[in-house]
């Protein structure tokens, strides 16, 4: 029996059941049960960006880890843009599955339903520093208003008169079978996804290496070059999961090619710098990309946006 656990909100559900799926015609002869636990960010109503000022980055995992070191589950499925870039002592990620797609997504009210045709002053929802800056940057006309809470609050949030649309991650909309509210697929010329959004992770016990076997059957090779090449330039900046930086990593003809940004919090200014290189350089690609960045001012900004 292999318990596979996760939080309870219906994206992190979806997603965990569509792994034990693909775990189960790896391994037919094997149990899977799926385990839920609540943590601190389904409990917390306060704001995202509050919680992050606090240097607390990891608030949607800490009990799951808990209960993985704890051997009351065993196996960890996590949103990979949710993960901080280190796991704790004896804990690990083994294996990461195919990545759906890792765009943004703008759902918006009738009249509302792509970016360039807001009209001047449109209120549009989100909680993202980075979505936010983003946005920002490509139209400094519109209102970014806070808006929090899993996919279906945000979702019900738009029939309310404070949102005129509103942005989420694809990934999430496609895994809850809530495809057909999307209006608008937002390229990333316009908003750079976060890293590591629309890629799940299992995360093991290091010394478990019955499960890592199990786990590792599903694992993505091309998926795995381009969130490592993203996250070691999250790493490289020294920011977390809460700053305004994008990355996205594509793999072409055996070429790696990662984009990333950082932005001022108000959109005023967007640093962007893009590299390319063989995939198996994937890390230090990522590395090098953040210290040129920093380099090139990048370092002002992150400080600005955790001061
Ligand atoms: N921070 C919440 C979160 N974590 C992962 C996803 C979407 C799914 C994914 O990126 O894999 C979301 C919701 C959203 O950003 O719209």
């Amino acid at each position: 029996m292999v318990t596979v656990g996760t939080r309870g909100s219906t994206l992190a559900l979806a997603q965990t059941q569509w792994v034990v799926g693909r775990l189960k015609e790896e391994w037919p002869d094997t149990d899977f049960r799926i385990q839920t636990i609540s943590t601190k960010g389904d409990r917390n109503r306060g704001s995202l960006a509050a919680m992050a000022q606090k240097g607390d980055k990891g608030f949607w995992i800490t009990e799951i880890e808990e209960a993985l070191t704890a051997k009351r589950i065993d196996i960890a499925v996590h949103s990979l843009k949710d993960l901080p870039t280190e796991q704790p002592e004896g804990l690990e990620i083994s294996s990461i599955p195919r990545r759906v797609d890792a765009r943004d997504v703008l759902i918006g009210k009738e009249g509302r339903k792509r970016l360039a045709d807001l009209p001047h002053g449109a209120r549009i929802g989100t909680s993202s520093v980075r979505r936010k800056a983003f946005l920002l940057s490509y139209r400094p006309d519109l209102q970014v208003v806070d808006l929090r809470g899993n996919i279906d609050t945000r979702l019900a949030a738009l029939a309310s008169d404070e949102y005129d649309a509103i942005i989420l991650a694809a990934a999430g909309l496609i895994r809850t079978e809530m495809r057909h509210r999307i209006d608008e697929f937002v390229e990333p010329d316009i908003m750079l996804p976060a890293p590591g959004q629309g890629a799940l992770a299992l995360e093991t016990r290091s010394d478990d290496d019955l499960t890592i076997e199990v786990a590792y059957a599903i694992h993505d090779h091309t998926t795995d070059d381009r969130i490592t090449a993203e996250r070691e330039f999250l790493a490289g900046l020294g920011a977390g999961c809460m700053a305004p930086v994008g990355a996205h990593a594509s793999v072409k003809g055996g070429i790696l090619t990662l984009e990333g940004w950082v932005a001022a919090l108000d959109g005023s200014q967007v640093i962007r710098a893009t590299t390319q290189g063989d995939p198996g350089e994937c890390a230090d690609m990522g590395a090098e990309l953040a210290s040129d960045m920093l380099a090139q001012g990048a370092q002002a900004l992150i400080d600005a946006a955790h001061s």
